[in-house]
């Protein structure tokens, strides 16, 4: 049986076929602002997209994801934390079976409704493959999504979940620009962490944005109406596709921001 989120198959399991999991750096994290260092020499984001590399929207069976051609530099993330530059390869989201839990880094044990991750790989690898399991190979950018009005941004990739229900549905998906799913402020915390999902490389730099987007309720309730299962197999809710915080293990967490 592969692995998942449930009881027989979830995150206090994983270790059993990916001993990674008890590792030095994995994530995701529980970040405590009063103990993250502020680092006057992190440098802004700079993150360019560009929606013509937008290619389709996916459910893999964990979640739901949006793939971009990576092929050139036109999407891409420079500065912040990292050097070089990384090219956007997909984003995807986690999220909760009801509004009080889905995110994967929490925030002084705050629990956000969802996470978004923006994963982009260094262009000093020949590919995303090849980069995910280097140790510089990976930085995702991870934003909150907190209860509020509806994100009309949002709406279109909601409205192409009823094509893409259950496991291994996929639908074109073109010209959508993945910085209009920014906050408007892009003040971050980042620390060396790991994929939050087999095989659990620790090839992440984590850029975690301090202030949230919004979706509404209504719009959670969508996200939830995805299936983890296939299609003609029982109908299994895609929920709690989450994995919770892990030991920090030494790591400094620090601040772009006072
Ligand atoms: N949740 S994650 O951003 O750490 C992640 C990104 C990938 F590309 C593959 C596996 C992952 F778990
Ligand atoms: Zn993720």
């Amino acid at each position: 049986m592969s692995w998942g989120y449930k009881a027989n198959n979830g995150p206090q399991k994983w270790v059993e076929n990916f001993p990674i999991a008890d590792g030095v750096r994995q994530s995701p994290i529980d970040i405590v602002p009063g103990q993250a260092s502020y680092d006057a020499g992190l440098k802004p984001l700079n993150l360019k997209y560009d929606p013509s590399t937008c290619l389709d929207i996916l459910n893999n069976g964990h979640s739901v994801q949006v793939t971009f051609a990576d092929d050139t530099d036109s999407s891409r993330l420079t500065d912040g934390p990292i050097s070089g530059l990384y090219r956007l390869k997909q984003f995807h989201f986690h999220w909760g079976a009801s509004d009080d839990k889905g995110s994967e880094h929490t925030v002084a044990g705050t629990k956000y409704p969802a996470e978004l991750h923006l994963v982009h790989w260094n262009t000093k690898y020949a590919s995303f493959s090849e980069a995910a399991s280097k140790p510089d190979g990976l930085a995702v950018v991870g934003v909150f999504l907190k209860i509020g009005g509806e994100n009309p941004n949002l709406q279109k990739l909601l409205k192409a979940f009823d094509t893409i229900k259950s496991k291994g549905k996929q639908t074109s998906f073109a010209n959508f620009d993945p910085s209009t799913l920014l906050p408007g402020c892009l003040d971050y915390w980042t620390y060396d962490g790991s994929l939050t999902t087999p095989p659990l490389y620790e090839s992440v730099t984590w850029i975690v944005c301090k202030e949230p987007i919004t979706a509404s309720s209504a719009q959670m309730a969508k996200f939830r109406t995805l299936l983890f299962s296939a299609d003609g197999a029982a109908p299994d809710c895609m929920v709690n596709n989450y994995r919770p915080p892990q030991p920090l293990k030494g790591r400094t967490v620090r601040a772009s921001f006072k």
